[in-house]
C-alpha cells in the first residue's frame, strides 16, 4: 500500500515546560480530506506547527511517504509538497494579487506543474478580476483565496487550512468552502480545521478529535453525525 503523505506517530510537543500534545497517532493518505476537530486550546494548531515542523517534536515520529522527517526543516517539508495556508492568511499586503501569485510559484518535486496560474484563477474567478489590485486591497474572503491560491501555486499533495473562514461573512465563507470542495474534487489531499462543523464534516472522508492533546475519536462525518451526544461532548455543538 503507498505509504501516508504525512504520519505522525506517538508525536509529542509544547511550549516551555508545558506538554499539549501527548502521543498522537494521525495519517493522511493521497487524496484523503480529514477534518481535525476539538474544542479551543486542544492542540489542534500545536500539531499542525509540529507536523510542519515549526515547533519541535519533543518524542514521537514525523513520516512523509514512509520516511522520518522528524527533524527536517520546515522549508524542506514544503518541498515535499506539504503546503499550508496558515491561520491569518499570510498575503503580502504591498504586492498586487498577480505578483502573489506568481512569487509562490513552482514545479512539484517531479517537476510538474497540475496547478497552473491559469487553473487557480479559474477556480477562484474573484482573483482573476483582482488580478491587478494590491493585497491590502482586498476583502478579507478575496484575501484568503488569496492564501489558497498562493498554495496551490506550489503545486501541493496536501493542503493545510487552519481556521481558513475564520472572521468572514457567511457569503464569503460558502465561496471558500465551494473553493474547498472544488480543490477536494480534484484529488488533493487536505487537513481543515475549522470552527464551522457542519462545513467541516460535508468536505471530509474522515473527522478527528482531539482533546487535551490527545486524538480521542476517528470516524466518518456520518457517524459523528450520528452520534450527537458525542458532537456535543468534544465539539460543542
Ligand atoms: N505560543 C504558545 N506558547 C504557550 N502556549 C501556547 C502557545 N500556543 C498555544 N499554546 C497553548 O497550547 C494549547 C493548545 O493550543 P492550540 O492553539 O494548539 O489549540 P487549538 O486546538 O488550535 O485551539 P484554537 O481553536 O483556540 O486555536 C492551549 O492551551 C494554548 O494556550
Amino acid at each position: 500500500m503507498t505509504p501516508p503523505i504525512l504520519e505522525a506517530r506517538g508525536l509529542q510537543a509544547g511550549y516551555g515546560e508545558g506538554l499539549v500534545l501527548r502521543g498522537v497517532d494521525i495519517a493522511v493518505r493521497p487524496g484523503e480530506a480529514i477534518g481535525l476537530m476539538g474544542r479551543n486550546g486542544m492542540g489542534k494548531t500545536t500539531l499542525i506547527r509540529t507536523l510542519l515542523g515549526q515547533l519541535p517534536a519533543r518524542a514521537g515520529q514525523v513520516l512523509a511517504d514512509g520516511r522520518d522527517i522528524t527533524r527536517e526543516a520546515t522549508f524542506r517539508r514544503a518541498q515535499r509538497g506539504i503546503a499550508v495556508v496558515p491561520e491569518g492568511r499570510g498575503v503580502f499586503a504591498s504586492l498586487s494579487v498577480m505578483e502573489n501569485l506568481l512569487l509562490a510559484a513552482r514545479p512539484d518535486a517531479d517537476g510538474r506543474t497540475p496547478w497552473p496560474l491559469e487553473r487557480v484563477l479559474t477556480t477562484f474567478p474573484r482573483l482573476a478580476q483582482r488580478a491587478r489590485n494590491r493585497g491590502d486591497q482586498l476583502s478579507g474572503g478575496e484575501q484568503q483565496m488569496l492564501a489558497i491560491g498562493r498554495a496551490l501555486m506550489t503545486n501541493p499533495r496536501l493542503l493545510i487550512l487552519d481556521e481558513a473562514t475564520e472572521g468572514l461573512a457567511p457569503l464569503l465563507r460558502d465561496e471558500i468552502w465551494r473553493t474547498i470542495r472544488t480543490i477536494r474534487e480534484a484529488g488533493l489531499a487536505c487537513i481543515v480545521v475549522d470552527k464551522t462543523v457542519g462545513a467541516v464534516l460535508s468536505v471530509v472522508d474522515r473527522a478527528e478529535i482531539l482533546v487535551k492533546g490527545s486524538l480521542v475519536w476517528s470516524g466518518r462525518p456520518d457517524a459523528l453525525r450520528a452520534d450527537p451526544e458525542l458532537m456535543h461532548r468534544h465539539l460543542g455543538v
